[in-house]
């Protein structure tokens, strides 16, 4: 069953098909992928027919993370579907960098406030809430669907989420917030993604950054975190593997910020820079 599944989905063209063949049937039938692992050759698995409509639905390239309705992210488990951007493993690290800053200022006997921009899933600003407990976190996003999965995933979490616009959000915060990090829609116009996955199942406002580089909310998100850092406060932005120079070119086209650091994601690639609010400076 499981080998005549991801059989279907490999000539499909799906990269990982026994791993969402596995977790297909898992889902199906209400068993844990050891216990699907370790049925013997004769033995009946509950959910076969809702299994093989779930094969042929990722066969034409359905999300996996649709399917099942969930993703991993970090230590959580979120619920996804249509209408929302699937949180990827490489913005782990981004949402890193806002969780170890503020265990950092809680270490050092401060509240941290923290700031998600075009939240989505709400994946980053949970990721800091759980795991930086007495951090004040806040989060945006444009998209009300994507705000109602955020919604649910942030109940709970403490989490303030607000539906608006990252570009004027938050102006009851100016200079008082710590940590602002962001993964906008960073796709320039010409690089539509191959994947049907990610082309015709997130959301356009969760790919498509803007301007001729796709860079256009980056932008955005630097000038609201310029507007709502205090002096010292830490950037995160995620950004395309392309965009390794562009991306700190466009913090370093202002005078607000230092110690401005592109790093890479896991498989090495350019994937977030990371600037200090400079003191002062309006520009
Ligand atoms: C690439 S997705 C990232 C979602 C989530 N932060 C994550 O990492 O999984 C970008 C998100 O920003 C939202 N977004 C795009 N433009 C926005 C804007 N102007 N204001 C607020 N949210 C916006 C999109 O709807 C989408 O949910």
């Amino acid at each position: 069953m499981l080998r005549v599944g991801a059989q279907r989905l490999a000539d499909a063209g799906v990269a990982s098909a026994r791993h969402d063949a596995e977790a297909l049937l898992a889902h199906a039938s209400g068993l844990s992928r050891t216990q699907l692992l370790t049925l013997g050759a004769g033995d009946e698995v509950p959910g076969a027919a809702a299994y093989s409509a779930l094969v042929e639905e990722r066969a034409a390239r359905v999300p996996l993370q649709h399917l099942t309705g969930r993703a991993w992210f970090r230590h959580l488990e979120l619920s996804v579907g249509p209408g929302v951007f699937v949180p990827r493993p490489e913005t782990e690290i981004v949402a890193g960098e806002a969780v170890d800053e503020a265990l950092r200022l809680l270490a050092a006997g401060r509240a941290p406030t923290v700031v998600d921009l075009g939240t989505g899933s709400g994946a980053i600003a949970a990721s800091v809430a759980t795991e930086a407990r007495g951090a004040r976190v806040l989060a945006v996003e444009k998209d009300v669907d994507a705000h109602a999965w955020a919604a649910r995933n942030l109940e709970g979490t403490g989490v303030e989420l607000r539906l608006g616009d990252l570009g004027d959000a938050f102006d009851d915060l100016d200079g008082q917030v710590d940590v602002v990090v962001s993964n906008p829609p960073y796709i320039p116009p010409d690089a539509v993604p191959v994947d049907p996955e990610v082309r015709d199942h997130d959301p356009e406002l969760a790919l498509y950054g803007g301007g001729e580089d796709g860079l256009d909310a980056l932008r955005a998100v630097e000038r609201t975190a310029r507007r709502l850092l205090r002096p010292g406060g830490l950037l995160v932005i995620e950004h395309a593997d392309s965009q390794g120079e562009s991306a700190p070119a466009a913090l370093l086209a202002t005078a607000a910020w230092r110690d401005v650091t592109d790093l890479p994601d896991l498989a090495h690639r350019p994937r977030y820079v990371r600037a200090r609010r400079v003191e002062g400076s309006r520009r």
